[in-house]
């Protein structure tokens, strides 16, 4: 059977990037889905966004919605503190093994779990199962209509306390209007809009942060 585009993804960072280093990893990924084929990777242009942050909220609990093929995840995973670890949820078992197998080669397998299924089932679990308490980082980035639903569920299984920073993709293009809904005029977020463009493209895209006040 012919490859996946996202099977070719993980083939040429394979091949080409340098085992244990992130940063060859997403240079990688970066210089493949720009030249060869275009993947919904956050990019190198948001990436910055997402870089400043992650280093702004250091956190030592994060949430990643949507794993993709993993770069974000290793965006996300290079930049923890030692202690820190980075959940990461994906529903399309087509991807979980390449997202594995990216974040592996960049030597960041012991700071990332990937949970295979949906954010809305998995959220409920965090606490219970994997001995989450609260979550200092939350990267959205799975489906635009979750959004809003799920950062719900965060909030209402004690998942987000004063200082926990959310982070949008995509929020100009497909865009997410009813999280921006929620958690703009909402007295407990404080958000930030980061304009900037979609993956690889011309065209405009957005991110927002959403920093919940408790
Ligand atoms: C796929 C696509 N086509 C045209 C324009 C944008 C997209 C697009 C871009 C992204 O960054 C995405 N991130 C997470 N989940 C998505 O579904 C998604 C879709
Ligand atoms: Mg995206």
């Amino acid at each position: 059977m012919d490859q996946s585009k996202e099977q070719r993804i993980l083939n040429s960072v394979s091949y080409n990037a340098i085992k244990g280093d992130a940063e060859s990893v997403l240079d990688c990924i970066d210089k493949y889905c720009s030249q060869k084929e275009w993947a919904m990777n956050v990019g190198d242009e948001k990436g910055l966004i997402l870089d400043k942050i992650v280093k702004e909220a250091d956190p030592t609990v994060a949430l990643e919605l949507g794993t993709y093929c993993g770069y974000s995840a290793v965006r996300i995973a290079r930049l923890l503190k030692p202690s820190a670890h980075l959940f990461s949820i994906e529903f399309n078992a087509e991807f979980v093994p390449i997202a594995k197998e990216i974040i592996e080669i960049a030597g960041l397998e012991d700071k990332v779990t990937i949970l295979e299924g949906h954010a809305q089932d998995i959220i409920p679990q965090l606490k219970t199962k994997y001995n989450v308490d609260t979550l200092d980082f939350v990267f959205l980035d799975h489906w635009k209509d979750r959004y809003a639903p799920d950062t719900i569920l965060l909030e209402q299984y004690g998942l987000l306390r004063k200082g926990s920073i959310l982070l949008a993709d995509n929020i100009g293009f497909p865009g997410a209007p009813d999280f921006l809904k929620h958690v703009r005029n909402n007295e407990h977020y404080e958000c930030t809009h980061y304009p900037s463009h979609l993956e690889y493209m011309k065209a405009p895209d957005a991110m927002e942060k959403a920093v919940y006040l408790g």
